[in-house]
């Protein structure tokens, strides 16, 4: 038998302080996830010994066996982890030279982006050194576990951080097991779902009891670990004002889990290999220390491994019984992937291509008053917010409104958001940006093509008398104005909106009320009480069409790299005037629309409202006819235009059946991953025309399943002739399309000319078909078995896509071609394991998801694929990067599926 396998670097929980905790948080759209990356080599070890003889290479990429020295030199991970195996074992490691793993301090590498392996000594001093400089060093961790704090550091040092615990824990749980154990404490703190939990004391005597009673005790088959909690000197100036810390009332808001900062919604992208950071720059744009030339095969290495991922887990999903897939087995030849990634797009402009970026407002680590980026992320313990000044992806013009902003709150009567306590009134800055039109000579000045400029300020208006909120808007107005002015040339500044948002993240609801303000002299203001004003948008351009964007949708953070990618998709659909093209997840409609004139027709599918609002302006604005934009979710509503698309027998049913939202539904209930079903379809009545019920949804909220309801609908069109028509709400009676209908309207979304679009109850027979549709003389169902090719883009956000979508993509014989845009490749593998994998002949019904919480995404991908109804699966065609975001480690990736 072969000599145990040493595990990877850092398995299982062994994380020394708040900051090693923060270290393996994986900050993915999924939550927060302690990740003991090491289960999943560990996994790949089991496996890869199993099916040692299929392939050898997969050995090398699970780190089982050496990659050959050409290899090793291109891992940019190469020796950047501490084996463990080799400390544990009186430093000896049975892979001797060729572990992938550092024997030693002498053989640690730095990460590529410069950070150390955070167990390291050199990781432990930079941090001792780091926290010298906030004046508020911690206790330096030693072996796995935290030394007790010197005397003279009482106040920010009687907190503890226990790792370790069972996810399901809560408060409750935590603090009961605590007075089980006897432990004499202050209070305590536990979140679902994680491993780490607070616990303070009232005493040193007390924490040095408790900690020596809680050091290595068993919950479970785990062993608990003790880390330090570090208060940033910043905090220590809000206690000093006044505000409270850590274990003051457990119960409170002063909870460094209440948090959920995503960095990348806030533009703070950060790299999860991050220890700490010390600047903004680091944070934001971990990789801007390295050559865009060094950047872009450093990222070329991480997707070439997430690609791996894909072959080794559809190979492991494989039913027994059936036989392996071509790519899998031509996989051998390509070192392991599952089709060629033929190279990565470089992004046209590589410093200040965000057109988009949202500042947080807070304290420096020096207590000022800042506008820019958050250090880290709040779950590390870091709330400190640093200017922008530095970070390369921002653009001018956005630091400028930014530091304009920072000016005017430090005159400000009105609190900064206070994230510990989650209150005050400042939350957040955000800028827009867009672009003139035309091919840009120069595009390295990227700042001269910015024609217009949106700036949304996020604000918690709670509590905050109306009459002083308004004079604070209005000064604030002057002040953006004033320091647009001031520059030279002069900023653009086009709108001005607040966004009045009360929830604990600054990452509002889609739905957030937004207020529109007036830029004085910009908008004649007719009294001095109105500040209001008409509807905030700005316009940007892609392959020459233009674009609205409204302050909430989506739209690419970089313009230029978006238009390559986009048409790097189209290429690869192989469109023509046969093609009927599904654009899902299309937000404004950028995908569709610029491909609109290669294909016959174009079939939108956005959940966001505003952005189809957009999606249909920029159809209009572009005088594009051949494109239709469905409001919905995907998994809601994919199934139905489908069938409605293309002819496919039982028209009239939705796609789904009861049974399997129910079930989805359930799972949800009873811990599915996928907890963002929020629609429901009904089946729908006989005089509802197709295109009615695909469009209808309804917010499950209101909902219970099995009741009947008055169906809501989704209409576009143009009304010939109105009799009544209250833009707020009310009853539409109309001729529309020459049918006569009436409508409770619920909301008008656009209503420009004689154009409209509005969710409302359904209460006649309608057998709408949108203007647009009529033009091109495809009515619906009319439509159906027109096209003879059928060809999906789909670009989801970083979670990827549901289940139901893929399934639904998988399961409908007639689509043949899909072109998977992906921001995070992670995502987009867990989908391909789905979509490419052959599924069992008889799928197993029994569809067990317990302990997904636990599974990595691959694992939950192949654990979903054993109850993929029997159909052909896609296989990976070819793959390509589109760098979108440089300086950072993020990377568009385009994949074609083909069957
Ligand atoms: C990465 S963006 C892509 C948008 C668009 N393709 C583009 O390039 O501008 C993902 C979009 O998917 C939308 N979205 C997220 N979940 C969705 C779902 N379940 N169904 C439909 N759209 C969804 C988001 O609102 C967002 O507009």
């Amino acid at each position: 038998m072969a000599s145990p396998t040493p595990p990877a670097a850092n398995e299982g929980i062994q994380l020394l302080d708040a900051q090693n905790v923060a270290s393996s948080i994986d900050n993915s759209d999924a939550g927060v996830v302690i990740r003991p990356c090491d289960a999943k080599s560990i996994t790949v070890v089991a496996t890869s010994e199993k099916r040692k003889r299929e392939d050898e290479v997969n050995e090398v990429e699970a780190g089982v066996v050496p990659p050959p020295p050409q290899m090793q030199h291109q891992n940019p991970m190469w020796k950047t982890s501490l084996c463990s195996y080799f400390r544990r074992h009186n430093k000896s490691c049975s892979h001797g030279d060729s572990c992938r793993y550092a024997h030693g301090e002498a053989e640690l590498r730095p990460r590529p982006d410069n950070s150390w392996d955070p167990t390291s000594d050199r990781a432990k001093k930079l941090l001792k050194t780091s926290d010298d400089i906030e004046e508020d060093a911690p206790s330096e961790a030693s072996d796995g576990e935290s030394d007790l704090p010197p005397c003279d550091d009482v106040n920010s040092s009687l907190s503890k951080c226990l790792v370790g615990l069972p996810r399901k824990w809560a408060s409750e749980t935590l603090k009961n097991f605590l007075d089980k154990e006897g432990i004499v404490y202050k209070s305590s703190k536990k979140k679902k779902g994680m491993t780490v939990g607070f616990i303070s004391f009232d005493t040193l005597e007390q924490l040095k009891d408790g900690t020596n009673e809680l050091k290595g005790k068993l919950v479970g088959s785990k062993q608990i670990k003790i880390a330090d909690i570090i208060v940033r000197s910043h905090d220590k100036k809000q206690k000093e004002r006044g505000g409270k810390q850590f274990g003051e009332d457990p119960d409170s808001s002063c909870d460094p889990l209440n948090n959920d900062y995503d960095p990348e919604k806030d533009g703070s992208v950060v790299d999860g290999l991050a220890l700490k950071r010390q600047s903004a720059r680091n944070a934001v744009t971990p990789l801007a220390h390295m050559s865009y030339k060094d950047q872009l095969e450093h990222k070329k290495n991480l997707l070439l491994q997430t690609l791996k991922r894909l072959t080794r887990n559809a190979r492991k999903a494989c039913p027994d019984g059936i036989p392996l897939p071509e790519w899998i087995l031509k996989s051998r030849e390509m070192g392991g992937l599952p089709c060629q990634l033929e190279g990565i797009i470089e992004s046209p402009l590589v410093n200040g291509y965000r057109n988009k970026c949202e500042f947080s407002v807070g304290y420096s680590l020096q207590g000022k008053c800042t506008v820019g980026f958050q250090l880290g992320n709040f779950r590390e313990g870091m709330t400190a917010v640093e200017e922008p000044l530095d970070c390369p992806n921002v653009s001018r013009i956005a630091c400028k409104y930014a530091m304009v902003f920072q000016e005017f709150l430090q005159s400000c009567t009105l609190p900064v958001w206070n994230r510990i306590e989650n209150s005050g009134f400042w939350r957040q800055l955000t800028v827009r940006e867009g672009r003139r039109p035309g091919q840009v000579c120069e595009v390295q000045n990227g700042e001269a093509n910015i024609a217009e400029v949106m700036l949304i300020v996020q604000i918690c208006a709670s509590g905050v008398e109306e009459e002083l909120v308004k004079g604070e808007f209005r000064r604030m107005a002057q002040a953006f104005l004033d320091g647009a002015r001031a520059c030279s040339p002069p900023l653009p500044l086009s709108a001005l909106v607040i966004q009045d948002h009360r929830g604990i993240s600054n990452a509002a609801p889609a739905d957030c009320p937004l207020l529109p303000l007036a830029i004085p002299e910009l908008e004649k203001v007719s009294s001095q009480d109105s500040l209001e004003c008409s509807d905030p948008i700005i316009h940007d351009y892609i392959s020459n069409l233009q674009f609205c964007v409204s302050p909430t949708a989506f739209f690419q953070v970089n313009t230029l790299a978006a238009e390559k990618l986009y048409s790097l998709a189209g290429d690869w659909a192989n469109l023509d005037s046969d093609t009927l093209l599904f654009d899902i997840c299309c937000g404004t409609g950028t995908i569709g629309l610029t491909l609109a004139h290669r294909v016959g027709m174009v079939v939108g599918i956005e959940m966001n409202e505003s952005a189809v609002s957009d999606a249909r302006k920029n159809a209009e604005i572009n005088g594009i006819k051949n494109c239709r934009f469905v409001c919905g979710k995907a998994e809601a509503v994919m199934g139905s235009l489908l069938k409605e698309y293309l002819n496919m027998p039982n028209q009239h049913d939705t796609s789904f059946d009861i049974s399997e939202i129910r079930d989805s539904k359930n799972t949800k209930e009873n811990e599915s991953p996928n907890d963002n079903i929020d629609f429901d379809i009904k089946s729908h009545t006989e005089d509802e025309s197709a295109t009615d019920a695909a469009t209808r949804s309804r917010d499950q909220r209101d909902v219970t399943l099995g009741e009947t309801c008055v169906p809501e609908v989704h209409l576009d069109g143009k009304i010939s002739q109105t009799e009544s028509l209250d833009n707020e709400k009310g009853n539409l009676d109309a001729l529309i399309n020459g049918k006569s209908v009436n409508h409770e309207i619920n909301s008008i979304q656009s209503l420009s000319g004689n154009s409209f679009s509005f969710t409302g109850n359904f209460k006649g027979t309608c057998e709408l078909n949108s203007d647009i549709e009529e033009d091109k003389g495809k009515t619906t169902p009319a439509f159906a078995g027109q096209f003879k090719n059928i060809v999906a883009i789909v670009d989801p956000p970083r979670v990827g896509l549901h289940p139901i979508v893929i399934k639904t993509l998988r399961t409908h014989p007639r689509l043949r071609r899909l072109v998977y845009i992906s921001c995070k490749p992670e995502s987009l593998v867990g989908n391909a394991i789905e979509l490419c994998t052959p599924s069992a002949d008889r799928p197993d019904k029994n569809k067990n998801n317990r302990g997904w919480r636990s599974m990595s995404a691959t694992g939950l991908a192949r654990h979903r694929m054993k109850s993929m109804p029997n159909s052909e699966p896609f296989k990976p065609v070819r793959a390509m990067a589109v760098d979108l975001f440089p300086h950072t480690s993020h990377c568009e990736m385009v994949m074609l599926l083909e069957r």
